[in-house]
C-alpha cells in the first residue's frame, strides 16, 4: 500500500543574514576630508517563517540601516542574505512589504480612496475591480480599520494612520512585512494594538515581520518571537525575547553577564540604558540626583543594577582604577553593600536585593560592573559584542536554517508568475491612478484651486481695469508695453504653490517608487498632467479677458497668438519652479531660490533695463531668460502695424507714431517671423527645465546612492 504524501507545507518567506556589514562614504565637516564610515559590523541572525522580530536599540544603533539592508534597499558591503535559503532574485520585490517610519500620504483621500489605489498599483492588471474592493475589505478587518475607512487620512488617529500604512503594504499579501518604527509616537495603548495586531499577522497568517522599535514599553517585547539589540552597528544580542519569569531571553542572556534587570525598571529601557551610556554617566546621574536631595536618588537603584557601585557615589574610584583587579575587587564590595542593602527602604530593598541575587551571583554582578567602569562606553560596546559573538546563541543565528525550517517551496513563496517588470501594472495604469489621487487631492483642497484661480482671473481683471481700453496715442503705445510686461510677469509668478510640489509630495513619491508601484516618470507624467488643466484653463481664460479689456487689436490671430503666448509662458514658468523644487530639499530653500530666480528673470525681462545697458555679466541672463523672449515676442506680435498721431507738444519732443519705432527703441525685434522662435525657444527651455526636475525627483534626497537610483531608472 502507498504511504501517504507528506503534509504540504506552508508557503511563506524564511530569511537569513550573515556577516552583514555596511560602510558609506562620509565627509568630516571640519576637515572636509572625505573617509569611509562604518554603519554595522558582523550582523549574523534569521527570522523563520511566520515569526515576528523586533530590532532594538538606542537612536543612531544602526537599526533603520540594518531593516534597509534586509529590505534590498541599499546593497551591504559584506555579508549574505538569504530568502528561503537561496539569494534573493527579483523575485524579493514581490514577496515583501516595507512601511517607512513616516507614513506620508495624501492627507485629503480617504482611507478606502488610498487603499483602493495602492491595492490597483500592487495587484497586476488581470486583477478585476471586484476582486480589487474584496482585497481592500479584507485588509481593512484585518487591520481594525472599518471605523475609519471613509474618514480622511488627516483626520485619522496616528494608530490608525499606522494601520492603514500595514494594511497598504498586506494589499499586494506581502509573506515578509519590514516596518521602520511602527509605534514611534504613539500612545501606549495604540502602540500595544498595532503591535498586537502584527503579531497576529505573523502567526495567523504565516507573515515573517520584522521591525524596528526604538524603546519599547516592557507590554511589548513580549509579543516578539525574537529579539535584536544593537548598539552602534555591533550585534549585542540576537535570540529570543524574554518570558514572564524574566530569566530566559534577553534578560536572562543579560543576567548571566552580570546585568540583572531591575524589577522596577522597564526591562527595554533597561536593556537600551545599558548599551547607550556609560558607568561614568550613570554615577554622574546617580551623583546628581543625591546633590539635589531627590526622593528617588535613594530609591531609583538604577545605578546599581547598571554598576554595582552606584548609590554611592565614589565615583574617582572607578576613575583612578589603575587596573582591573582592582576595579573587581572594588566592586565585588560594592556589590555586596548593594545586595545586602540598597538604598530604599524596607521590604523592597530585601526583596530587590535578593532577587538580583539570584538572577546573577553578586560577584558576578560587581565583576560586571568593573569591566564596565574600567571601559569607555564604545569599548564596552565592543566587548559586549564579543560577548555575544562567542555565545551559543550567536552560534545558533550563524547556523543555515534546515530543510523543516524552509517553507515548502520558494519559488511559489515568491510569486514566480514569470512575470519580471519591476512594477506589478503597465506604464499607463500607473499614470492613471496618479493623475486619479493628484485629482481628488485638489478637488479636496480648493483653496489651492482658487488660489491659482484668484492670481491668474483676478490679476487679469485688475490689470485690465488699469489699462482699460488703452488709446493709439503715444503714450497708449508706451502703455501696452508695460500692459504686455505687467501682465506676463504676474503669469510667471502665478503657480508659485507648484515650487513646493515636489519637496511636499517627495515623501510619497519615494515611498511609493520604493514600494515599486510606479516609476519616476509615470509620478512625473501623471502629476504634471493633473496640473496642465488649472494651469492651461486659467492661462488661457486670463489672457482673453484682458487682452479684450486692454483695447488691443481685434485681429483673431494676434489674440491667438498672445493667448498661445500666455499659455507657453505658464508651461516655462511651472517648469521652471518643478525643477527648482525638485533640486530643493526643502520648502524653504525651495521658496528662497525661486524668489531669486524670478526676481532676475523679471529684471531681465527686457523692460526694465535696456540689453545693451545691461551689465556685460549679467546680459547673459536677459540673452536666455524665456520671460524676455515672451515679453519681447508679444510686444512684436501687438505694437506691429500699429500707427498713431502724436499731439503737437510730443511731436515737439520727437514722438513715436509707430509701434516698430517703440520696439526698436526697446531693442525689441520688429520681424513677425521672430514671434514663432521665441515660442520654440520658451518651449525649448521648459523642457530643459522639466528634465531637470526629473532628474532632480529621481536621483536626489533618496537615501540611495547615485548607482542604485540610476539602476532603478533603467528598471521596469
Ligand atoms: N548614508 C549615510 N551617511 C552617513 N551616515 C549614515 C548614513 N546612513 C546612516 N548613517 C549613520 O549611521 C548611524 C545609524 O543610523 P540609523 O538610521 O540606521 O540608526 P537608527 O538606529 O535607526 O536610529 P533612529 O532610532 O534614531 O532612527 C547613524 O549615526 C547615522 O547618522
Amino acid at each position: 500500500m502507498a504511504s501517504p504524501a507528506p503534509p504540504s507545507k506552508k508557503a511563506g518567506a524564511a530569511l537569513e543574514w550573515r556577516g552583514l556589514g555596511f560602510e558609506v562614504p562620509a565627509k568630516d565637516p571640519k576637515t572636509g576630508k572625505t573617509f569611509t564610515k562604518r554603519i554595522l559590523s558582523s550582523i549574523s541572525g534569521k527570522a523563520k517563517a511566520g515569526t515576528l522580530t523586533l530590532l532594538m536599540g538606542p537612536s543612531g544603533a544602526g537599526k533603520t540601516s540594518l531593516l534597509r539592508l534586509l529590505s534590498r534597499r541599499v546593497t551591504p558591503t559584506e555579508g549574505t542574505i538569504l530568502l528561503n535559503g537561496h539569494a534573493p532574485d527579483y523575485r524579493f520585490r514581490r514577496v515583501h512589504g516595507f512601511v517607512e517610519q513616516e507614513v506620508a500620504m495624501f492627507d485629503t483621500l480617504t482611507v478606502r480612496e488610498i487603499l483602493s489605489s495602492t491595492a490597483r498599483l500592487k495587484l497586476p492588471e488581470r486583477v478585476g475591480a471586484q476582486e480589487l474592493e474584496e482585497r481592500v475589505n479584507k485588509v481593512v478587518d484585518a487591520l481594525d480599520i472599518s471605523k475609519c475607512v471613509d474618514t480622511q487620512v488627516g483626520k485619522c488617529s496616528g494608530g490608525e494612520k499606522r494601520r492603514l500604512a500595514v494594511a497598504a503594504e498586506l494589499l499586494g499579501e506581502p509573506s515578509l512585512i519590514f516596518l521602520d518604527e511602527p509605534t514611534s509616537g504613539l500612545d501606549g495603548a495604540s502602540a500595544l494594538n498595532v503591535m498586537t495586531i502584527l503579531r497576529r499577522l505573523a502567526h495567523e497568517q504565516n507573515r515573517t515581520i520584522i521591525c524596528t522599535i526604538h524603546q519599547p514599553r516592557a507590554s511589548l517585547m513580549p509579543l516578539a518571537d525574537q529579539l535584536l539589540l544593537l548598539a552602534d552597528g555591533r550585534q549585542v544580542y540576537a535570540g529570543p525575547t524574554w518570558t514572564d519569569g524574566r530569566r530566559d531571553g534577553m534578560l536572562g542572556y543579560l543576567a548571566a553577564l552580570g546585568f540583572p534587570s531591575p524589577s522596577f525598571e522597564n526591562p527595554a529601557d533597561f536593556v537600551v540604558d545599558l548599551v547607550n551610556s556609560s558607568a561614568e554617566e550613570d554615577r554622574a546621574v546617580a551623583a546628581a540626583d543625591k546633590d539635589a536631595g531627590s526622593p528617588a536618588a535613594g530609591t531609583d537603584g538604577k545605578a546599581a543594577e547598571h554598576s554595582a557601585e552606584a548609590g554611592r557615589s565614589d565615583a574617582d574610584e572607578a576613575e583612578q582604577a589603575a587596573s582591573l583587579r582592582a576595579a573587581v575587587h572594588a566592586a565585588k564590595e560594592a556589590a555586596q553593600e548593594t545586595a545586602d542593602g540598597l538604598d530604599v527602604t524596607g521590604w523592597q530593598a530585601e526583596s530587590e536585593a535578593a532577587r538580583l541575587s539570584a538572577l546573577a551571583p553578586s560577584d558576578r554582578i560587581a565583576e560586571a560592573a568593573a569591566i564596565r567602569a574600567a571601559r569607555s562606553r564604545a569599548e564596552f560596546i565592543e566587548w559586549l559584542a564579543a560577548q555575544f559573538s562567542a555565545s551559543r546563541l550567536s552560534e545558533e543565528g550563524r547556523t543555515a536554517l534546515t530543510p523543516d525550517e524552509l517553507p515548502a517551496d520558494p519559488l511559489a513563496a515568491a510569486g514566480d508568475d514569470g512575470h519580471r517588470s519591476r512594477f506589478p501594472t503597465g506604464f499607463c495604469t500607473q499614470v492613471g491612478v496618479v493623475l486619479r489621487r493628484v485629482f481628488l487631492f485638489k478637488l479636496r483642497e480648493p483653496e489651492a484651486v482658487a488660489s491659482l484661480a484668484a492670481s491668474v482671473l483676478m490679476m487679469s481683471v485688475i490689470v485690465g481695469m488699469v489699462y482699460w481700453q488703452l488709446p493709439l496715442t503715444t503714450s497708449g503705445l508706451q502703455d501696452r508695453l508695460g500692459f504686455l510686461s505687467l501682465f506676463l510677469i504676474s503669469i510667471a509668478f502665478s503657480p508659485l504653490d507648484l515650487v513646493l510640489l515636489i519637496p511636499r509630495e517627495r515623501s510619497v513619491f519615494l515611498r511609493d517608487t520604493n514600494a515599486n508601484l510606479y516609476g519616476t516618470l509615470a509620478f512625473y507624467v501623471g502629476r504634471t498632467l493633473a496640473d496642465i488643466p488649472f494651469h492651461v484653463g486659467f492661462s488661457a481664460v486670463g489672457a482673453v479677458i484682458a487682452y479684450w479689456m486692454a483695447g488691443f487689436q481685434a485681429d483673431a490671430a494676434k489674440c491667438g497668438i498672445f493667448v498661445l503666448l500666455t499659455v507657453i509662458l505658464m508651461f516655462g514658468t511651472t517648469s521652471l519652479f518643478m525643477a527648482v523644487g525638485s533640486l530643493s530639499p526643502n520648502v524653504a530653500t525651495a521658496n528662497g531660490i525661486v524668489s531669486i530666480v524670478l526676481l532676475l528673470a523679471m529684471l531681465f525681462s527686457g523692460i526694465f533695463v535696456a540689453q545693451e545697458n545691461t551689465p556685460v555679466v549679467f546680459r547673459w541672463i536677459g540673452d536666455i531668460s524665456y520671460l524676455r523672449f515672451g515679453v519681447e515676442a508679444a510686444a512684436t506680435s501687438e505694437l506691429t502695424g500699429l500707427s498713431v498721431s502724436c499731439t503737437p507738444q510730443e511731436a515737439a519732443l520727437g514722438c513715436v507714431t509707430t509701434g516698430a519705432q517703440l520696439l526698436e527703441r526697446n531693442s525689441f525685434n520688429t520681424d513677425l517671423d521672430y514671434i514663432w522662435p521665441a515660442m520654440g525657444w520658451i518651449v525649448l527651455q521648459g523642457v530643459i527645465f522639466r528634465v531637470i526636475s526629473l532628474g532632480g525627483l529621481h536621483f536626489l534626497f533618496t537615501k540611495q546612492t547615485l548607482g542604485e537610483r540610476w539602476r532603478a531608472a533603467f528598471e521596469w
